[in-house]
């Protein structure tokens, strides 16, 4: 997949910007705060309609506008694409995929791939269930179109059903709803459990043989799938799964009005990540950290790779500067084949890489 060019107006610090890239590797280079991130974030964005730094939209409509525009052209599948996002401070999204209005972003799935790694990728083996959960999120829905609708069906369930276990004391009519909506988060929940599952598997495949070789052979990572307990094979199908998470939902019904919260579902799913059986969350150095970031990353591009024969866009912001010299070597040796995009504050660094095309960024604009 290539990205052949974007344009941009009212992005985060863009004015208006308009560029063609490689197809093999760009370096976008600046001084801090210039726009390096942002441009990531407009091509990252345009493969789930969502951005990795970004809880809203109006986030990435430049200040003080009302709306904003990212257009990209793409080589995808033997085929070009235009994809356009117009996000707008008072209305939804839209989408357009060749001129044709999309209904939902789960449609944007297959057309661009990435991979984006960033500095905050740290917080994916550190911080909460949360993080690997969006991690997830975000390479599953870029796979399977049904992945991404179940997802924001859940997430609208989840949203209303909250709002009843908050109410519901002082409107007890509201609780007539609330079987409907396990029901449907059961359902919906089943899905997200099945696809989560398989994509962990390849995951399981794919990323312990890059960290082995990363760590230098002396590390073994190893990846578990956390999901809700009465779920007895969560690779088993949605209609298997169902009938478990209900199960679930029932027994934690009173539990849920007392503590006026959904305390039953997926979106309490977790990746746990060991070091030679050990939480990586809780004993991970730095560096262990970082390599088993890294590694989680690859081999999801490693699952791209093979789910769709064509290699994802890989993003690489500021990650570089992050790394000690043998892992920038481990990380650079790992990324031939497929379009790249690497940030970086001082482009002496990235000497030698190879044909790389290298753009300048000040204040929002290529110079
Ligand atoms: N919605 C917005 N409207 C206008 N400017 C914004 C908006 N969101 C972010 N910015 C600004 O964009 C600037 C560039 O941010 P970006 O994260 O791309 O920097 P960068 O070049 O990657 O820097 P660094 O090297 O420090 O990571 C920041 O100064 C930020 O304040």
């Amino acid at each position: 997949m290539i990205v052949k060019g974007i344009e941009l107006d009212f992005f985060r610090n863009y004015l208006h910007m308009d560029a063609k890239f490689s197809p093999e590797l760009n370096v976008i280079c600046g001084e801090n705060a210039q726009g390096k991130t942002n441009l990531l974030e407009a091509v990252a964005y345009l493969s789930t309609a969502s951005s990795h730094r970004a809880r809203y939209d109006k986030e990435l409509i430049q200040f003080g506008v009302d709306s904003a525009f990212i257009k990209g052209e793409l080589l995808s599948r033997d085929r070009d694409f235009t994809l356009e996002a117009r996000l707008s401070r008072n209305a939804r999204k839209q989408l357009f995929s060749n001129g044709v209005r999309l209904k939902t972003a789960g449609e944007l799935a297959g057309v661009l791939n990435t991979v984006l790694f960033c500095p905050e990728d740290l917080y994916l083996i550190r911080e909460g269930a949360v993080e690997r959960r969006r991690f997830l999120d975000s390479c599953i829905c870029q796979l399977r179109p049904r992945y991404a609708a179940a997802l924001a069906e859940y997430r609208k369930l989840y949203d209303q059903k909250t709002r009843i276990l908050r109410d519901w004391e002082e409107k007890p009519s509201l609780l007539e709803t609330l079987d409907d909506f396990n029901l449907r988060m059961a359902q919906t929940g089943a899905v997200l459990i099945h696809y989560r599952a398989h994509f962990i598997r390849k995951l399981r495949e794919y990323a312990p043989p890059i960290h082995r070789e990363f760590s230098g052979g002396r590390e073994i990572l190893a990846l578990r799938y956390e999901t809700v307990k009465t779920v007895v094979d969560p690779e088993a199908s949605p209609k298997e799964i169902f009938p478990q998470l209900l199960d679930h939902q029932e027994s934690h019904r009173q539990a849920e009005l007392d503590a006026r919260q959904c305390l039953s579902g997926p979106h309490k799913d977790d990746l746990t990540v060991e070091l030679d059986g050990m939480s990586a969350k809780q004993f991970a150095s730095q560096g262990q950290t970082r390599t088993a970031a890294l590694s989680l990353k690859l081999g999801s591009r490693e699952i791209f790779f093979h789910d769709t024969g064509e290699w994802p866009v890989l993003l690489l912001d500021d990650v570089l500067s992050e790394l000690d010299a043998r892992r920038q070597a481990f990380v650079l040796g790992h990324i031939n084949g497929g379009q790249v995009f690497i940030t970086c504050c001082e482009d002496e660094k990235l000497e030698g890489l190879g044909r790389e095309k290298v753009f300048r960024i000040h204040a929002g604009r290529l110079v």
